[in-house]
């Protein structure tokens, strides 16, 4: 045995940790909104709230809150046009004083009040009002930047209230878009072990385990949810939570976002309105599942029976903006390895912007 074996044992000593930050209090279900302020009271938030709101959420749960909590707590209301730097910075004044954040819509009210509470050092409650993506309960928030949108840490909601009422109440589409999202899971697990086999990126086997669950239960629930019943919000909503646990369980967006979230974000830059988040990713799937040599046809086919769109026109964008995002995905978040990060030509990228509308 000499000097040099002993090395390599000692390099080998085992110094990995991971701080995993979950919510503590989860509830979904039939007419919840009424428990809020019990669980204000349970996790002892303190008795001055600032809520957050969307235009719409305002009203469809916001006002109601905000006079739930306003029977024990100083409530301040703010309602919010979007998540960019700008907007998140007047929200982070409007809540200097508060000592908790209530953020009470869909998925960029929720990460403006993620963002809010992290920069502030408070806890915050999610209230989802749509099904519509998996940042409900993830500790990851995403905003808009000059470069694409960027995945920032941020800590999870301390409690989800989920009122499955709402939520089914809200248009179909939401619903849809929150199914696409999860979909896109099986392309983003796909992408995270081709990043590992081509460049040492480590996985996380439970994250990984929990993302593709999470899609498959969604899939062979499609029936049910395409009903668009409150059993179909329930199954949706605790898909989207575990969806966002995998992600703090990875401690990045990995397990939910491959390349299929580059080409929704190089939309988003590209042309920016014109379609939902979770839509976007599950067109991405598409495409990014026939890249990887996978059953492409059975994504497209899982996103039509939840009624989410399957191509370009679905979409409301023309082929060639889907050709651009392709070749544009591989700038957004560079350090992400994809299988857009390959050299797709623009040639076949538009071959396979062509074949999505085959029957
Ligand atoms: N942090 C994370 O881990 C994740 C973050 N995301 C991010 O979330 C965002 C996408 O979220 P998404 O919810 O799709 O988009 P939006 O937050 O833009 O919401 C879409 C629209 O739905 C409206 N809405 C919400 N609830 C209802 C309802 N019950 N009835 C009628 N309208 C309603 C909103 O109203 P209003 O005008 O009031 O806001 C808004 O106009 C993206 O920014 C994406 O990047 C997505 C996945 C994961
Ligand atoms: O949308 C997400 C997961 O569904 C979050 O992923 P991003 O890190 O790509 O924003
Ligand atoms: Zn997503």
């Amino acid at each position: 045995m000499g000097g040099a074996s002993i090395k390599v044992l000692r390099e080998k000593v085992f110094d990995k940790s991971r701080w995993m930050q979950l919510p503590r209090d989860v509830i979904i279900g039939h007419n919840v909104l009424g428990e809020i302020p019990s669980v204000c009271r349970d996790l002892n938030l303190g008795s001055r709230a600032l809520l957050i709101a969307g235009e719409h959420t305002m009203g469809i749960a916001g006002e109601r809150i905000a006079a739930l909590l306003g029977e024990t707590c100083e409530v301040e209301t703010c309602v919010t046009h979007g998540n960019s730097l700008e907007e998140i910075a007047a929200v982070e004044k409007a809540g200097a004083s508060a000592d908790f954040m209530v953020g009470v819509g869909g998925g960029r009210v929720i990460d403006t009040a993620k963002i809010v509470s992290y920069n502030l050092d408070r806890q915050f409650i999610s209230v989802p009002t749509a099904a519509a993506h998996d940042g409900v309960a993830s500790s990851r928030a995403t905003v808009p930047s000059p470069e694409g949108n960027v995945s920032l840490s941020a800590h999870p909601p301390i409690a989800v209230v989920a009122d499955t009422g709402i939520i089914a109440a809200a248009p179909r589409r939401l619903l849809a878009s929150g199914c696409a999202d999860i979909i896109s899971n099986y392309t983003a697990i796909q992408d995270w072990e081709l990043a590992h086999r081509l460049r040492g990126e480590p996985l996380s086997e439970y994250a990984m385990a929990l993302s593709k669950m999470t899609a498959e239960i969604t899939v062979k629930n499609a029936a049910v949810i395409s009903a668009h019943t409150e059993e179909s919000a329930w199954m949706v909503m605790k898909a989207l939570v575990s969806s966002g646990v995998a992600m703090s369980i990875a401690g990045s967006s990995r397990p939910a976002s491959g390349g299929e979230h580059k080409f929704s974000h190089a939309l988003d830059r590209i042309a920016p309105g014109q379609a939902l988040h979770g839509e976007q990713c599950g067109l991405g799937a598409i495409i990014t599942m026939y890249l990887h040599g996978g059953d492409w046809r059975w994504i497209r086919d899982s996103l039509k029976k939840i009624g989410a769109p399957t191509t370009p026109a679905g979409l409301g964008i023309s082929d060639e903006t889907a050709v651009e995002a392709l070749l544009a995905a591989p700038s957004i978040r560079p350090e992400r390895f994809t299988i857009l990060d390959m050299g797709l030509s623009r040639e076949r990228a538009e071959a396979i912007v062509r074949m999505l509308y085959e029957e």
